[in-house]
């Protein structure tokens, strides 16, 4: 599947346009999250997502203003937007949306192959972007994080396995380490992961746990194995009161 998008990914730059610069103010995803692990005991990245490859349509209706306000209004620490369309029905322009709804840092998620996407994603207001340490090599990751941060932007760089994580470490120490406990081979999502992997990683990186967090008890799960901030889509996307769910599940640190 990942090679699959990451081959349509490839075919759809060839038709790439370079979007207008947005002007919006800049939020640091990194200090957002550091502030609410100290103060709440995990950071929350709340995400936009109307559809996944795993789980096909569950919200292709969204209300993306509504939704983004109602996940600050609950106490989510940044915004993660899925811009990209064929596989997850987003758009750089949802993200332009959102940026501008909220007061929050924005993560653009996506796959990111090319340069020219760093540029793209500063353009259209991210704060941050997700780099994928399965699609790109530990190099790259290190240039396209150094890019990034000259448009202004923070890396996430997710992991999945040990190996990957060995690879890109060899080379480069990222201050924003997520792990991915979704295996995109089998879409299957397992909180182990978290587990397994946050004693490899250095221990002045932030580390975010991402996929298959659904309760309370879920994110006691992955505060007790040292994450410090959780990325959540599906559960929250479908969730009828985001507002008072965040907060609750929030409250799962605390149990930790
Ligand atoms: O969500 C998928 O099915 C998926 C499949 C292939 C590549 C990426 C995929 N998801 C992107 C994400 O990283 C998740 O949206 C994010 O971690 C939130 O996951 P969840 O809380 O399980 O919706």
């Amino acid at each position: 599947m990942l090679e699959e998008i990451v081959n349509r990914k490839k075919t759809d730059l060839k038709f790439f346009q370079m979007p207008r610069q947005e002007y919006v103010p800049h939020y640091s995803l990194q200090k957002s999250l550091a502030f609410a692990g100290i103060h709440d005991g995990i950071g929350l990245i709340a995400e936009i997502k109307r559809a996944s490859p795993s789980k096909g349509e569950f919200a292709s209706d969204l209300d993306i203003i509504s939704r983004a306000k109602a996940y600050e209004a609950g106490g989510a620490d940044a915004i993660s937007v899925l811009t990209d369309q064929p596989y997850f029905q987003g758009a750089l322009t949802d993200l332009i949306t959102v940026k501008k709804a909220v007061g929050l840092p924005v993560l653009r998620k996506d796959f990111i192959i090319d340069e020219r996407q760093i540029e793209e994603s500063a353009r259209i207001g991210a704060d941050a972007i997700l780099l994928i340490a399965s699609i790109l090599e530990p190099n790259q990751i290190l240039e396209f994080s150094k890019l990034a941060k000259n448009y202004g932007l923070e890396s996430l760089v997710e992991v999945h396995t040990k190996n990957e994580l060995d690879r890109l470490l060899d080379v480069y120490e990222p201050p924003l380490i997520g792990i991915n406990n979704r295996n995109l081979k089998t879409f299957k999502t397992d909180l182990n992961q978290t587990i397994e992997l946050f004693s490899h990683v250095p221990e002045q990186s932030l580390v975010i746990s991402e996929s298959g967090i659904h309760t309370a008890e879920d994110v006691s799960t992955i505060t007790r194995a040292g994450a410090k901030a959780m990325l959540m889509g599906e559960r929250l996307v479908t969730d009828g009161d985001p507002e008072t769910v965040i907060p609750e599940l929030k409250k799962g640190a605390q149990l930790a």
